[in-house]
């Protein structure tokens, strides 16, 4: 495949492979708006890669058009190795891409077990004839969701709320269940829409671990965006910096905190 970068393992000794996605010179306009200008990124498997930049710089156009939300008027998608062609969301997440929102979008009614179950539907593949016909399979298929949620779950400490109605949890749970319910579907590459907004330290640091043991334990490759510069300096592998639609910087976060058009733009001073 064109573009394929080099695997390298990282500094924690984790692998990071060939390339998963790949956008090449994507434009994106709203009218006279050009919410992207020409930009072009891979993303590695197994990395954990943040987007960042000033306030209507691009970012959340970017993920709005990795999962489909926005089909670009201009570029190429790639995913796995194959042109991906324009696609509705749900097409994108039978895929493996699924994602979380700025705003959490849950359902406030729901328990947090049952919420976290909406994130299998791409798996559940019985139809009503079918399951009629075979009773096996739609049992077996049910088996497995239940598994696959159950592991999420545990994996994300929230077995003593499973019960309860996701409106009445805090803030950070919440985000928590968001996180659970996008990892229920397995997804080769997870994109996270501001995964700490609005949350207090003691949640931040929780919710970077659990990002960190996600992309650990399960393999997962991640895609970000996040404003807190800390986090996401901590977190990623590599930083893709937007400003008014177009790409500035992209590279480790070293290279970021240095790259001068950065520090003018967006950083102000040097971070190191
Ligand atoms: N649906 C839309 N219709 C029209 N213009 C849009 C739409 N979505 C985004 N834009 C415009 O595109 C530009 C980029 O917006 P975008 O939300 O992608 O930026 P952002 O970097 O995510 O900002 P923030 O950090 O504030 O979330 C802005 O000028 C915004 O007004």
């Amino acid at each position: 495949m064109k573009d394929m970068l080099t695997p390298y393992v990282t500094d924690d000794g984790r692998q990071i492979g060939e390339t998963l996605m790949d956008m090449r010179n994507i434009t994106l306009r709203f009218g006279g708006v050009e919410a992207i200008k020409d930009i072009s990124f891979n993303i590695q498997e197994g990395e954990i890669r943040a987007i960042i930049g000033p306030n209507g710089a691009g970012k959340s156009s970017m993920l709005n058009v990795i999962s489909g939300f926005y089909n670009p008027q201009e570029g190429e998608v790639w995913f796995r190795g194959k042109k991906r062609p324009p696609m509705k969301p749900f097409q994108v997440a039978r895929l493996g891409i699924a994602r979380t929102f700025q705003n959490i979008a849950l359902f406030e009614g729901m328990s947090v077990l049952d919420n976290v179950m909406t994130g299998r539907l791409n798996h559940m593949n019985a139809s009503m004839f079918s399951q009629a016909l075979w009773k096996g399979r739609a049992e077996r298929e049910e088996t497995e969701n239940r598994e696959a949620v159950e592991r999420v779950i545990d994996f994300l400490e929230i077995q003593a709320i499973r019960k309860t109605p996701v409106g009445r949890l805090p803030y950070g749970l919440k985000k928590r269940v968001e996180l659970a319910r996008a990892l229920a579907a397995e997804p080769k590459l997870l994109l996270l829409d501001e995964p700490m907004a609005g949350m207090n330290v003691e949640e931040k640091e929780d919710m970077s671990r659990f990002i960190l043991d996600v992309n650990d334990e399960f393999g997962t490759t991640i895609a970000l965006i996040e404003h807190d510069m800390g986090v996401v300096m901590d977190l990623s592998d590599r930083v893709i910096v937007m400003d008014y639609g177009r790409k500035i910087g992209d590279g480790t976060p070293h290279e970021v905190r240095n790259n001068q058009e950065v520090i003018d733009a967006y950083l102000g001073v040097s971070h190191d």
